[in-house]
């Protein structure tokens, strides 16, 4: 696994981006929840690309997980799922190195600050790794009228992220070219 996504998501609409920036990069790029990739996945990545949903113009905490759980965005039906670990918490578990990466972050279209991508970013090239883009944000609404998940999302935001891994696939290859150019 060349290039991972890894993703935080309460009700599946960060899973959802998550899922497209894969479709989008190709290559095998697969996208993991916090507890599927392993600092042994990790290892192996050449491209980390990591998101999260802005919980108090932040990354979320074990205090604003708790308080999601008794929040209801949509009609009732669709809850929570706080099974996997935090994305706050598997940064602490991520090996310095210097891999490649690339930061999202879903939030509420509006003055509500976002800061869960940058968060990320901080963190990752704190241990010495190195963005390849601008952290990204995809847009969800405030509330909706269905229990599906990734309901909260936009128009768009899932295209948006397919070409947005399109994008990043592009970003690598030239990289690639770049460390390793044909001598004739
Ligand atoms: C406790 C809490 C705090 C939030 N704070 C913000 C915020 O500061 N800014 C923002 O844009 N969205 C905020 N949101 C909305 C989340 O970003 C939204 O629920 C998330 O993008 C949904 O993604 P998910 O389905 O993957 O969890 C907050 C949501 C919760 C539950």
């Amino acid at each position: 696994m060349d290039t991972v996504v890894v993703y935080e998501s309460l009700w599946g609409n960060t899973a959802a981006i998550a899922q497209a920036i894969a479709r989008g990069f190709g290559n095998g790029a697969v996208a993991l929840t916090t507890d599927k990739a392993t600092p042994s996945v990790v290892a192996r990545a050449r491209l980390l690309i990591v998101g999260a949903p802005v919980h108090a113009m932040n990354l979320p905490t074990d205090a604003s997980r708790t308080s999601a759980m008794s929040k209801v965005y949509g009609r009732p039906g669709l809850h929570a799922d706080v099974s996997h670990p935090s994305i706050r918490d598997w940064l602490e578990a991520v090996p310095p190195a210097d891999r490649q990466f690339a930061a999202f972050e879903t939030g509420i279209r509006g003055p509500l600050g976002h800061g869960a991508a940058r968060a990320i970013t901080s963190r990752l090239t704190a241990l010495g790794h190195t963005p390849i883009e601008e952290p990204r944000t995809f847009t969800v609404a405030l509330v909706t009228g269905s229990a599906e998940p990734a309901a909260l999302l936009i128009g768009g935001q899932e295209e948006k992220a397919v070409q947005w891994g399109e994008h990043l696939a592009t970003v690598m290859a030239a990289s690639r070219a770049k460390d390793s150019p044909h001598r004739p």
